[in-house]
């Protein structure tokens, strides 16, 4: 199984103790393709700032993107990006989860909880406690179908 996470990058990397501990745990169901959204070495700057590298860093994604066979966002850290690839899962059919925490004190966009469909995407309020359970929960109800 291939997983793809989305999580802040130029958004901020307030989270990255989180997103490690989310892919963590995603790698216990298969390859995380975007393992180096969590790494503690990448920075607000991203990968590198240069135009050539962000055409590639788009197009590498999506690529991604198309290859996975599931999707997990952290949304709670307001990221372009992670918004941007959510529009692009949402028209290719994929299932996909977003995690997001009340406790930050944030409110999400209503144009990712507006989208929670129950099904193919699904929008669901976590504590950093229960990340784990959220997440098996997810790949329990995804092979039942
Ligand atoms: O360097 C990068 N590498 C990369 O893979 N991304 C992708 C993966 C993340 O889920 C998402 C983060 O978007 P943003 O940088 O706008 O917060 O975009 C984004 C950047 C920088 O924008």
């Amino acid at each position: 199984m291939k997983v793809y996470f989305c999580g802040s990058i130029r958004g901020g990397r307030e989270d990255v103790v989180i997103y490690q501990k989310i892919v963590k745990k995603l790698q216990s169901y298969g390859s995380v393709l975007t393992e180096h959204v969590s790494s503690a070495e990448l920075t607000h700057r991203g990968e590198d700032a240069s135009d050539a590298a962000d055409r590639f860093i788009h197009d590498r994604d999506v690529d991604w993107l198309r290859q996975s066979d599931a999707v997990v966002a952290e949304v709670t850290q307001p990221s372009l990006g992670v918004g941007y690839e959510l529009g692009r899962v949402v028209d290719m059919k994929k299932k996909t989860l977003c995690l997001f925490r009340p406790a930050s004190g944030r409110v999400l966009s209503a144009m990712i909880r507006g989208a929670h469909d129950g099904e193919l995407f699904v929008v669901k309020d976590y504590s950093e406690d229960d990340m784990e359970d959220v997440v098996d929960e997810f790949f329990a109800v995804m092979k039942q179908t």
